[in-house]
């Protein structure tokens, strides 16, 4: 893996990557972290020694993989510099957008014509190479442009390679995911300091439960449906809980929930800044209003 590789935001993704990449064996020589704000990019140089700048063109100068790790609305910004870097030469540069509802289109409208870009839905489990991103081949990246981000993002976790339209649906479920398992061990951390256990002990009890349950699913071969069975005793007390689950109704808060999800992330896609129909918004992180 000796492909040069720059991040385009050193926030909780652009550091999960970045991390991911360097536990997986990436030398840290062939990585830059495009960061505009100092506090942050002293951190990441303290913790990972890697090269900082804040300065697009001369970060993504002989990168062969440019990873895009900004919010959404500032996406137009960085295609900005993006569009005035210099090629490189014969090695074509892909551009690898992790930017939630961000379309592919959006980018080839901005790169220079025939641009390579392939659209990636990850998640922060990537922080300890254990992701799961679902990527998306734009108009122009060629089946060895795909592997190739493909292969850098197998480094950091599992890869799933999908049509652009099942993003907003993926986005729901794996994207967003990791939020809604933290939810729940929230909440039953809170149920077990109710029901008498030290707020400790509760951690320890739900963190372990669901990292158990995690590698039981993904190490077991059975499915969920299976492993439930498994530990609801005949009338027995996971059988009680269960049903209060189903009465609160589980399973219909899952479904409005990512469907609230999946709209969000479709929404996005038509926002007109991220459209790029009109220049950038005075309300981005770059003139510190809204953000
Ligand atoms: N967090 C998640 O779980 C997931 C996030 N994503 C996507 O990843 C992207 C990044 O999200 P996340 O890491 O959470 O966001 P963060 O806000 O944590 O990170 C973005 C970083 O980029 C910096 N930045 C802003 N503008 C520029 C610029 N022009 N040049 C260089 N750096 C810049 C920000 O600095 P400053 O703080 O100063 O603005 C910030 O440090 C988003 O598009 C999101 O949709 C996708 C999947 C999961
Ligand atoms: O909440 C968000 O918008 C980002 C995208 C997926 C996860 N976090």
């Amino acid at each position: 893996m000796t492909e040069r590789v720059a991040i385009v935001g050193g926030g909780k993704i652009g550091e999960a990557l970045l991390a991911g990449l360097i536990n997986a064996g990436k030398p840290v020589r062939d990585l830059v972290v495009v960061e505009r704000s100092a506090e942050r990019s002293a951190e990441l140089v303290d913790d990972y020694g890697v090269r900082v700048t804040d300065d697009v063109t001369d970060a993504v100068d002989g990168a062969r993989v440019v990873f895009v790790a900004v919010k959404p609305d500032v996406v137009d910004t960085v295609l900005q510099s993006l569009g005035k870097a210099d090629d490189n030469g014969d090695e074509e540069r892909i551009t690898v957008s992790l930017a939630a509802g961000v379309p592919t289109s959006r980018y080839e409208a901005s790169l220079p014509a025939g641009s390579p870009v392939v659209r990636v839905m990850p998640n922060t489990p990537m922080l300890v190479n254990e992701a799961m991103s679902a990527v998306s081949p734009g108009r122009y990246a060629n089946d060895d442009q795909v592997a190739l981000a493909v292969r850098l993002l197998e480094t950091v976790g599992k890869v799933m390679v999908v049509p652009e339209k099942s993003l907003d649906a993926v986005t729901a479920i794996s994207g967003s995911g990791p939020a809604y398992f933290f939810l729940m061990v929230e909440a039953m951390i809170d149920a077990g300091v109710a029901l008498g256990l030290t707020r400790a002990q509760a951690a320890e009890l739900a963190v372990q439960t669901v990292k158990g349950s995690g590698v039981l699913l993904a190490e077991s071969g059975l499915t969920s449906v299976d492993l439930r069975a498994a530990v609801t005793s005949p009338g027995g007390t996971t059988a009680a809980a269960l049903r209060e689950f189903e009465r609160y109704g589980l399973r219909h808060a899952v479904n409005e929930a990512t469907a609230a999800c999946a709209e969000a992330s479709a929404r996005m896609a038509r926002r007109p800044e991220i459209e790029g129909s009109r220049p950038a918004s005075p309300f981005t992180p770059e003139s510190g209003v809204g953000g």
